[in-house]
Parts: C-alpha cells; sequence; structure tokens
C-alpha cells in the first residue's frame, strides 16, 4: 500500500499538466451556458457516467439553473488500464427513458466507444433526443465513428494519457484539480 502511495506520488511530480484548475473552471462554466441555452426548456434526465463523469458533473449542476433530473449509470472498458477493452455495464440506467430529453455527462471522449454504446442504449429504450457532454475530447484519429462529436465539449486536449478531473490512472488521481499527462504515455 505504502509503494502504491509512493508510486502515485511519482506519477504526479512527473506528470505534465495541460489544462490548470482555472482554465477547467472557465471550460465548465461555459458548458454551462451552452447546455442551459439548448436544454433549458427540454426537461432534460441527465446521466453522469460513472466513475469518471462524477467531477465533471458535480461541479456543472449546480450551474444548470432549470429543472434537471438527474441520475446515474455506470459503463467501464478500461479498469486498471490505459487502453480500452470490451465495454462492461456495471449499472444500466434505470429511470423511464420514453419520449426523454437525455443528456449523459462524461470526462471524456477518447475512442469514443463509451458514449456511442450510451447513446444506442437510451435511443434503443425510447430517449426522443440524446446529448452528450464531456469535459475533454482528445485528439487522434482512433474515433469509433468517424467525426464522432459531443454536443458540449469542455476542450480539445492532446493525445496523451490522462487523469484528473474526474479522469484516473490505475484507479488514482481522479481527483487531481487540473488535467494532467502520465509521463511518456
Ligand atoms: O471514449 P472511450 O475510449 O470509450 O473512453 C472513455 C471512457 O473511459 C473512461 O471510463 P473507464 O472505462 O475508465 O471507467 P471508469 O470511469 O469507471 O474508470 C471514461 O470515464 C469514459 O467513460
Ligand atoms: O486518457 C485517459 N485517462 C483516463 N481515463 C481514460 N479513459 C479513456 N481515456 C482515458
Amino acid at each position: 500500500m505504502t509503494d502504491t502511495v509512493a508510486e502515485m506520488n511519482q506519477v504526479m511530480a512527473d506528470a505534465d499538466c495541460l489544462v490548470t484548475e482555472q482554465q477547467v473552471h472557465t471550460a465548465i462554466n461555459t458548458m454551462a451556458q451552452e447546455i442551459a441555452d439548448r436544454l433549458k426548456d427540454s426537461n432534460p434526465l441527465l446521466f453522469c457516467v460513472m466513475n469518471g463523469g462524477l467531477i465533471l458533473t458535480g461541479q456543472l449542476l449546480p450551474k444548470l439553473h432549470f429543472p434537471v433530473q438527474a441520475e446515474y449509470m455506470h459503463a467501464t472498458r478500461y479498469r486498471q488500464e490505459t487502453t480500452g477493452g470490451i465495454l462492461e455495464w456495471k449499472l444500466r440506467p434505470d429511470a423511464d427513458l420514453n419520449d426523454r430529453t437525455v443528456l449523459i455527462v462524461d470526462d471524456i471522449l477518447d475512442e469514443g466507444t463509451t458514449l456511442c454504446a450510451i447513446a444506442d442504449y437510451c435511443r434503443a429504450h425510447g430517449a426522443r433526443e440524446v446529448l452528450t457532454a464531456v469535459l475533454v475530447d482528445k485528439q487522434h484519429d482512433r474515433k469509433a465513428r468517424p467525426d464522432l462529436k459531443a454536443d458540449f465539449t469542455g476542450m480539445e486536449v492532446e493525445d496523451r494519457f490522462l487523469f484528473g478531473y474526474g479522469m484516473d490512472y490505475k484507479g488514482y488521481w481522479r481527483n487531481a484539480p487540473g488535467i494532467y499527462a502520465v509521463k511518456g504515455l
């Protein structure tokens, strides 16, 4: 356990800070305004995608000054790895999606496999409209679908393995107050 703490402290010490906390706050404020402009009269059903979506959702929700029904779901495919595998549903949406406007909130659009699967699931279960919001869109050409974009994106970030603001490295540092890239990855 002590070894793990030492390793994780070293990961942070060696990491590159790509986006500061202040820059993240600015991006979240902009996202909140864009979401409000689009959804304020839509009675949206918002889903936090656990675990990574936790911080963005927590910071976004109080900035949405209109009625929002908030729920969560959990789908995962990276586990403790830095490359994605098969998507596993840990908790499917519980709420009735029929004829609803759904907003999916997650930390990162990387290859997009996770968001595509969740959006497809919501549509298949009757959602009228499915929108997506991510703090980070990682820039590379490995997207699950060509030109895949979220409806609301906080920022575009280079193709490194990231942690902070919900994103984890081996389960750690979701709490890092900024967006960091692991040394060498
Ligand atoms: O665009 P993709 O390549 O599909 O990757 C993005 C997904 O990967 C991460 O989740 P992860 O599988 O690590 O689960 P977790 O949030 O529970 O750690 C992240 O929170 C996104 O949900
Ligand atoms: O770069 C990443 N960091 C953390 N979690 C992730 N899930 C997909 N890509 C990433």
